[in-house]
């Protein structure tokens, strides 16, 4: 509940201009002073709030000689400590439940602005604008708290009668806070419940039945009249409650194609000459990666563009390591390439200083243009654009001229700014690479170091397949997760991402299995057996639009067998601050793609900064993974932690293994671990059309169906 107010409270803020960053500290201040009584800081509309953050921008001008008026507060809230002022008599009086030890202290003084400090003439700055929307009065009508030791004695000196609450003019309905609550940070999060978040709520979602092994659910359907003649997922077949009225995102397109332009996007390949990973070529061969690749055309990419989309894009057929990067929506360039071959975003006006660059290996700068609009901009031949070792095609057998809206496809993942991920090889000490090996550690009499997170065995088998055992391991963790050890953080930054006011109590974080496989620091040749997911795609796949509603799917094009590699979740490394920050920002439409969060093994780090603490975002930048749709509970996907490049735990590649043998054509599932029955999530889960006979959503559905009967 606190969370969600103090979402709201940053939400009004926002929508009068004053960003997050500004507003956090200043209501953890105020939620302080006023001991969480919300009452006084909701009411007029958050006044008391604005009014808190006038005063410290004043103050900080004035700090300033006057010169810098878009000061923007650090979460480090001392600045707010920084003035203690007086107010007159001219206001209700402060909560009762003020700190009690100053009650004896009674003063009709109250703080106040600063006289002859008129808040009219800053002009252009947030409050102005919250002035100009009628928002803020002149005549103060609320307490107005200060901060700071003095500040509080100064405010608690005042009466000790609690203002009533008919006193207290109620907030006007704003139009953001509305909507606040589905843009919260925690959506993304809580809806995307891990089985063990979904533990962490005590939740009994996950004690479904367990499948039996060998079960199928067979029910074929033939998806019109397609060449190649698909087979549909081995589903159960599945009634739904009512008709879905709810339109997959990713089939909204733009209704009016426009000439094709650059609006709003300009885009360029950079390889990244920094990074010393290998790839392997489609030939088979290992190149540096790290070359400038000057053959691959920069595409625009915009929103509107004509045109049949395998007109649009060229496609390179060499496997190159590129990285788009976008400028700002004025289409000026706001990046840079450092010396090492690195790209650096050269502005973000709205996040915090104290969240520096840090050693991120990429960083890419978030195409504002793309947040909630389409671009018809794939070639249907190959999403990938030449990104993998395989084309990947895209096949409508549903409807006509309709193709998954625009995203920027990536084959590895990239830092978007403030996420700690170091690719560096100083950082890999003899622990956790194998250098004195060679070729092919599976074929070696010992296992090597490489294998110790996986308990001195590999985790492959030399036909690079994922070990029974293992897998075994991995999927009851991940169906069972009550069986398996969680961690409890002492400070846990998912929370503090969640609210950064008031973060509530860690929730508990699965520990999960690990595979370590070799990398560059290791003696071993690329063929080693214990190098599978760096490999990047190997299978045949497809993006096909879904029969039964859910949009777009991925789907294999060949038999594949239990413990195949099919793909890694590819996308943005965010922090969890960052996505809270890019949730607020951004509209329902973003909601196509689910953010990961990486906390497998946050144990094993101890305290995690935020900048440790990282989800992958694939909304933007992303790979065919964005397109796997959930299953409930028996999902032929499992995702399993992977380090690869670096010993944190903090960050891995999620690679999705399948859980048993897979028929040609049946479409990819993966459980997202959705609660459906987290109805105080801001934002509503989809409607499941899994069609697995364990559907959490339908027996939701049964669930409330029969209530509503009795
Ligand atoms: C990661 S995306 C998967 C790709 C998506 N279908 C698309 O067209 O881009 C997740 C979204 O797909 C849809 N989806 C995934 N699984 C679904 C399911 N079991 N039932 C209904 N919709 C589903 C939902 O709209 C969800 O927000």
């Amino acid at each position: 509940m606190a969370r969600q107010k103090a979402i709201a409270a940053l939400n009004a803020m926002k929508a009068i201009g004053i960003p997050m960053q500004m507003a956090k500290p200043v209501l953890k201040n105020l939620l302080k002073v006023y001991e969480n009584n919300w009452e006084y800081i909701e009411a007029e509309n958050y006044r008391v709030l604005a009014d808190a953050i006038l005063d410290i921008q004043e103050s900080q001008e004035k700090d300033m000689g006057g010169k810098g008026k878009d000061v923007i507060a650090s979460d480090d809230p001392e600045p707010c400590r920084m003035r203690v002022r007086a107010r007159q008599d001219d206001h209700p009086p402060p909560p009762s439940n003020a700190n009690p030890n100053l009650a004896g202290e009674t003063s009709q003084k109250r703080p106040r602005l600063e006289a002859g400090v008129s808040r009219e003439h800053k002009g252009d700055g947030p409050v102005s604008s919250l002035r100009s929307q009628g928002i803020m009065n002149d005549e103060p009508s609320l307490p107005q708290p200060s901060f700071g030791k003095a500040a509080n004695q100064d405010l608690l000196q005042r009466p000790l009668t609690r203002q009533t609450t008919a006193e207290v003019v109620p907030p006007q309905t704003c139009n953001i806070s509305d909507r606040a609550g589905q843009t919260s940070s925690h959506l993304n999060h809580r809806q995307i419940k891990t089985p063990n978040q979904d533990k962490r709520d005590n939740s009994i979602i996950l004690k479904e039945p367990k499948v039996e092994p060998g079960t199928e659910f067979l029910q074929k359907h033939h998806t019109g009249n397609c060449s190649s003649d698909p087979v549909s997922p081995k589903d159960e077949p599945c009634e739904y409650d009512s008709p879905v009225s709810e339109t997959p995102i990713a089939m909204i397109h733009p209704s009016q194609p426009h000439s094709s332009g650059n609006i709003g996007q300009q885009s360029c390949h950079i390889s990244s000459k920094g990074h010393s990973t290998l790839q392997q070529n489609v030939d088979g061969s290992m190149t540096q990666k790290g070359q400038r690749n000057n053959a691959k055309e920069s595409l625009p990419v915009n929103a509107f563009t004509t045109g049949t989309t395998s007109e649009l894009l060229s496609v390179q057929e060499s496997s190159s390591f590129n990285v788009d990067v976008a400028s700002s929506d004025l289409g000026e360039k706001d990046t840079l390439i450092n010396q090492s071959g690195m790209i650096q975003k050269m502005k973000e006006p709205e996040i915090p200083k104290s969240r520096s660059l840090t050693s991120c290996s990429l960083v890419v700068v978030q195409p504002q243009h793309a947040l909630g609009r389409s671009r018809l901009l794939h070639d249907v031949n190959d999403i990938c654009k030449g990104e993998e070792r395989v084309r990947i095609s895209v096949v409508n057998e549903i409807s006509r001229e309709e193709y998954p809206p625009s995203f920027n496809y990536i084959p590895r993942n990239i830092v978007y700014q403030n996420a700690y991920v170091s690719f560096s090889l100083a950082r890999i000490g003899d622990e956790d690479c194998c250098a004195d090996c060679f070729s092919d550690c599976l074929a070696a009499p010992i296992p090597c170091t490489c294998a110790r997170e996986t308990g001195g065995e590999f985790a492959y088998t030399s036909d690079g397949l994922m070990k029974k055992e293992f897998l075994d391991e991995c999927i009851s963790m991940y169906r069972e997760p009550q069986k398996h050890h969680l961690f409890y953080c002492k400070d846990c930054p998912l929370e503090r991402s969640k609210n950064d006011v008031l973060p509530e109590a860690c929730k508990g974080h699965l520990v999960r299995k690990f595979v370590k496989e070799c990398w560059s620091k290791c003696g071993c040749s690329m063929h080693c057996g214990n190098r599978v997911v760096q490999r990047g795609i190997t299978r045949n796949l497809q993006v096909f639009l879904t029969s039964e509603g859910k949009g777009w799917g991925l789907r294999t094009l060949d038999e594949l067998p239990r413990g195949a590699f099919v793909c890694e979740y590819v996308g943005e490394v965010l922090t969890n601050m960052e996505l809270y920050d890019r949730t607020m920002q951004t509209t329902g439409n973003a909601e196509h793609t689910y953010p990961v969060l990486l906390d497998a093994d946050w144990g094993s780090e101890g305290a995690l900064k935020d900048e440790e603490a990282l989800c992958l975002d694939a909304t933007f930048y992303g790979n065919v993974a964005r397109f796997i749709n959930h299953r409930c509970f028996d999902a032929n996907l499992i995702e399993i932690p992977v380090e690869v490049e670096t010993p944190d735990h903090h960050y891995y590649h999620l690679a999705f293994f399948t859980t048993r043998k897979l028929e040609a054509f049946e479409e990819l599932t993966w459980d997202y671990g959705i609660d459906f029955d987290d109805h105080e999530h801001p934002i509503k889960a989809f409607k499941c059309r899994c069609g697995s006979r364990f559907c959490r959503d339908i027996k939701r559905r049964r669930r409330r169906s029969r209530a509503l009967v009795q």
